[in-house]
């Protein structure tokens, strides 16, 4: 049968699955949302721990053409001379120093108030149709941001269109703008399960670090005041507050709190996790954002949902977070639905991993997969958690 998401998975007609399992790796290596650098490195780390043959024992063919080329497209764009990317980014040793001094406030504030490394990113940044007389806040980097993460909606609406389960590595959860926006255009329905610590709603007004990785979803959502310059490609509100709802929150800032409270987004944080239990809360938010239960699914994973115990390697780690058995449980109901379209696994920084710091390789447990490459904990939790989410379970080590 041949693919064609959008007549075939049209508002009325119940959505059977993909046709094929064929699974479209898109390599996001795109860390200019945050102010640290490394998440960049996830998507060939995931890659060297042995994703691709795992994904083709559980039964899939798999379609890698390799990191997407962010810089090409930079110049392409004229956006060349922002080149080096990582001017904007602090130091691993400046990141180290934040952690010692107790980790009070987290690092953007931090790095903010020991007189951050780069600049405000205001350079350039206007805002469509504004006038720099009374500039709104600038999201930092935002046109190299927007022109990036084009490439990755180009990309991602192309593996929909094959038919493909789109599966994006990032990358930090900007790259969620772009895989969110395409398969919301490919599949009308589209119902968004969102793991994540952070909300990730920040509009450039209430950010309080005009970090793009904390404003994927408001601007999904059609919250931004204004459409930032470079992303003309992202309609705001592709996505429906009513088709998003979220895992695991226990970091929102005071006014994401409170346009999270005004809206129709489903919010099940780590206190309805504790009350419910992590079966009722799946339950719960799939019924939400699919009442009928016969719509396409895409889960957005950050990586940071999990509790820093189980994933150290990301860059705004949150204590009590899920547990290793929680978030294997979400990816496995997800694949259980047999409508999952897509999957987005962000903000694995292999920079921080525990045995990268001095802190001894990471040990392989009897029972993993010998074929996996033991590079370290949260890069394997990261394949762990594809491969259940494409139909890895206890009892099956092949997708049926
Ligand atoms: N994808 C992430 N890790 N987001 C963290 C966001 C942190 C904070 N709420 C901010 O807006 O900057």
């Amino acid at each position: 049968m041949a693919a064609t998401p959008k007549s075939a998975h049209g508002e009325t007609t119940a959505f059977a699955g993909l046709a094929s399992r064929d699974v479209h790796v898109i390599g996001a290596a795109f860390c200019e949302g945050q102010n640290l650098a490394g998440a960049d490195a996830a998507p060939a780390a995931l890659r060297a721990a042995g994703l691709a043959p795992a994904l083709a024992k559980l039964g899939w063919t798999v379609h890698d053409p390799g990191d997407l080329d962010f810089d090409a497209r930079y110049r392409e764009r004229g956006l060349g001379a922002s080149l080096p990317l990582d001017k904007h980014h602090e130091s691993m040793e400046r990141y180290r120093e934040w952690e010692d001094s107790g980790m009070a406030v987290n690092f953007a504030t931090w790095a903010h108030d020991h007189g951050a490394q780069h600049g405000s990113g205001a350079d350039g940044d206007a805002a469509v149709g504004e006038s720099s007389a009374r500039a709104p806040p600038q999201i930092v980097n935002g046109p190299l941001i927007g022109c990036g993460l084009e490439l990755v909606h180009e990309a991602v609406a192309r593996a929909a269109a094959l038919g493909r389960f789109a599966l994006t590595l990032g990358g930090d959860h900007s790259v969620a703008a772009g895989s969110v926006s395409a398969l919301c255009e490919a599949y009308p329905r589209l119902g968004v399960i969102w793991i994540d610590a952070h909300a990730d709603a920040n509009t450039p007004s209430t950010s309080p670090s005009l970090h793009y990785h904390g404003m994927p979803a408001a601007h999904l959502l059609g919250w931004f005041e204004r459409q930032p310059a470079g992303f003309d490609w992202l309609r705001p509100g592709v996505l429906p507050e009513s088709s998003l709802a979220y895992i695991g929150l226990r970091d929102i800032d005071p006014d994401e709190a409170k346009l999270l409270r005004a809206s129709k987004a489903h919010v099940y944080t780590m206190r309805d996790v504790d009350k419910h239990g992590i079966g009722r809360v799946v339950e719960m938010a799939l019924e939400a954002v699919d009442p009928h239960r016969n719509g396409p699914l895409h889960l957005s994973l950050d990586v940071d949902a999990v509790d820093p115990h189980f994933a150290p390697g990301t860059g705004t780690m949150v204590r009590g977070g899920l547990t290793y058995r929680e978030i294997h449980y979400i990816a496995e109901e997800m694949a259980l639905t047999g409508r999952l379209v897509g999957m987005d696994l962000v903000e694995v920084n292999p920079h921080l991993e525990p045995s990268q710091a001095g802190g001894g390789a990471a040990r392989a447990m009897h029972n993993e997969d010998p074929e996996a490459a033991h590079v370290s904990p949260t890069v394997n939790l990261g394949v762990e958690l594809i491969l259940s989410a494409l139909g890895k379970t206890i009892m099956h080590d092949r997708y049926h």
